[in-house]
C-alpha cells in the first residue's frame, strides 16, 4: 500500500463536475500529477505501467449523484462498464442494484457478496445453464429479450419451484444520436421484444399466462454515450403510454447517459437533468435507471509509460489490448503528462500503443509537452468504463491492474495478468 503524495500541497485541484476530464480528487503539484492523495510517478513505480488508478471517492460520489436524483426509484449499476468484487461490496455498502448480462457477470457479483435480490440479469442470449444459476441463487429479476427465453425461463423456474420475477426488455424504436455499435433502441435491433410490431404487447400477455413469471415491469434501453436528452424523452413517453396500456407499474428505462472524454467535448447532462425529463413521462410509475459509464468512467485514469518518440508519434506500452474504444469507436480522449515538468511548449502528437497495427492509435492530435520524452509517464482520464472489462490479450499482452486510490492510500482491486496466466491456458 502507498503512502500519501509527499508534497500535500493542491495546485489546482478539480472538483467533481461534468465539465472536468479529471476524476475529483485529481490534483497537479508542478505539472505531476495526483490522485487520491497519491502521486502517479509512485503508483507507476509500485504497481508498474500500463496500470488504471480508481478514484474511489469519484466513484462513490457519483454513484451516490444518481441515487439522490432518484430517491423514490432504483438505481442498478451497469456492471458492463466495469466490474470487479471489491467495485460489488462499494454497490452494496451504497444499497445500489446491479445490472448483470452473462454468467461471468454474475460470478463477479456473487464474488463480491451482492445480495441476489438486488441483481438484475440482462442479455439477449441468456443460455440454459446461466438462466439457471440465476433462478438458483435467486436473482431479483430477469430482463427477458425474446419468446424463446421466455418458454425457457418459465420451465426452468416451474422445475425449481420458483416463481421468477420478469421485466420485458422492450424496443421502443428511439434513435439515440450515438455511434451506430452502440444505439440498441431502434427498430432493427438483436435486443429486445418490439413495440411497433407488437411483440411488446404479446409478451406482456405470454407472461401473464405463465405461473411460474412475475411480470414485474417493463425495460428499455436505448444506448450509450448520449449526450442528447432527446432520445431519452421520446423512450419514456412510449414506454410510458405501453406501460400504463398494460397495467405496468414499473419501469426501467436503462443506463447510457455520456461523460466527457476530452476538455473540447460536449459537456453530458447530470443525473438530475436526465431523471427530469424521465419524470415528465413516468409520473406515478416506479422508476429505476442503469448507469455505468456515468459512474465508473469519469473515475478512472490510465497511466502508461512512454517508450519512444518518433516524429508525431508518442509509444507507450499499452494500446488497443488496455483500450479498443478509440479503433472500435473512433472515440476521442485527452492525454497529459503525469511526471512533471510543466511550463514547456507543446506540439501536437499521436500517442499510440505496443500493437501490431496503424489502428492502435490511444490518443490522436493531442498537444503534449514538446519535450516529452521515453521514460515519461502519461496519464489518460476517463479510462474507467468500457476499458478495462473490454481489455483483450491481443499479441499475448496482459492486462493492466486496477489500483483504487482513497485518502492518500492505494490497495490493488484487480492484479495484473502474467504471461504465466497467460501461458497456463495453453496445452
Ligand atoms: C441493458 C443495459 N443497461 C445499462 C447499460 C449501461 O449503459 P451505460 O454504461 O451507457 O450507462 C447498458 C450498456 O449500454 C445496457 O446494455
Ligand atoms: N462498449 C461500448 C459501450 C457498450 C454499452 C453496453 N451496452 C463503449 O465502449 O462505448
Amino acid at each position: 500500500m502507498l503512502a500519501a503524495a509527499g508534497s500535500g500541497r493542491c495546485l489546482g485541484c478539480v472538483p467533481m463536475s461534468n465539465a472536468s476530464v479529471w476524476p475529483a480528487t485529481a490534483s497537479w503539484t508542478g505539472g505531476a500529477l495526483s490522485l487520491g492523495g497519491v502521486a502517479a510517478a509512485d503508483l507507476a513505480a509500485e504497481y508498474g505501467t500500463p496500470v488504471y488508478v480508481l478514484d474511489e471517492a469519484d466513484f462513490r460520489a457519483r454513484a451516490r449523484t444518481w441515487q439522490e436524483a432518484l430517491p423514490d426509484g432504483d438505481v442498478h449499476y451497469g456492471g458492463k462498464a466495469f466490474l470487479c468484487p471489491e467495485v460489488v461490496r462499494w454497490l452494496d455498502g451504497l444499497g445500489l442494484s446491479l445490472d448483470v448480462c452473462t454468467g461471468g457477470e454474475l460470478a463477479v457479483a456473487q464474488a463480491g457478496g451482492m445480495p441476489p435480490e438486488r441483481v438484475v440479469f440482462h442479455g439477449n442470449n441468456k443460455s440454459r445453464d446461466e438462466l439457471r444459476r440465476a433462478v438458483t441463487w435467486g436473482v431479483g429479476c430477469v430482463v427477458l429479450d425474446s419468446f424463446t427465453e421466455l418458454d425457457r425461463l418459465a420451465a426452468l423456474a416451474r422445475e425449481h419451484g420458483v416463481r421468477q420475477r420478469v421485466m420485458i426488455r422492450v424496443t421502443p424504436g428511439v434513435d439515440a444520436l450515438t455511434h451506430r455499435s452502440i444505439a440498441t433502441g431502434g427498430e432493427d435491433s438483436k435486443f429486445g421484444f418490439s413495440l411497433a410490431a407488437g411483440h411488446a404487447a404479446r409478451a406482456v400477455r405470454r407472461v401473464r399466462e405463465e405461473d411460474s413469471l412475475e411480470l414485474h415491469g417493463l425495460h428499455s434501453h436505448i444506448g450509450s454515450q448520449i449526450l442528447r436528452l432527446d432520445g431519452f424523452a421520446q423512450a419514456a413517453e412510449r414506454m410510458c403510454a405501453f406501460a400504463r396500456a398494460s397495467d405496468v407499474e414499473r419501469l426501467d428505462l436503462g443506463g447510457g447517459l455520456g461523460i466527457r472524454y476530452t476538455p473540447d467535448g460536449q459537456p453530458p447532462p447530470t443525473p438530475d437533468e436526465l431523471v427530469t425529463v424521465l419524470r415528465k413521462h413516468t409520473a406515478g410509475l416506479r422508476l429505476s435507471v442503469e448507469p455505468g459509464r456515468s459512474i465508473a468512467g469519469p473515475s478512472t485514469v490510465a497511466l502508461y509509460r512512454v517508450g519512444t518518440v518518433k516524429g508525431g508519434y508518442v509509444s507507450v506500452d499499452g494500446g488497443m489490448s488496455d483500450n479498443p474504444r478509440p479503433a472500435m469507436y473512433g472515440a476521442p480522449y485527452t492525454a497529459a503528462r503525469a511526471s512533471g515538468g510543466e511550463g514547456a511548449a507543446r506540439r501536437r502528437v499521436h500517442v499510440v500503443g505496443k500493437h501490431c497495427e496503424s489502428g492502435d492509435v490511444l490518443v490522436r492530435d493531442v498537444a503534449l509537452p514538446e519535450d516529452v520524452a521515453p521514460g515519461d509517464l502519461l496519464a489518460v482520464p476517463a479510462s474507467g468504463a468500457y476499458q478495462r472489462s473490454m481489455a483483450s490479450n491481443y499479441n499475448h499482452v496482459p492486462r493492466p491492474p486496477v489500483v483504487a486510490v482513497r485518502d492518500g492510500a492505494a490497495r490493488v482491486i484487480v492484479r495484473r495478468e502474467t504471461e504465466e496466466d497467460l501461458l497456463r491456458l495453453y496445452v
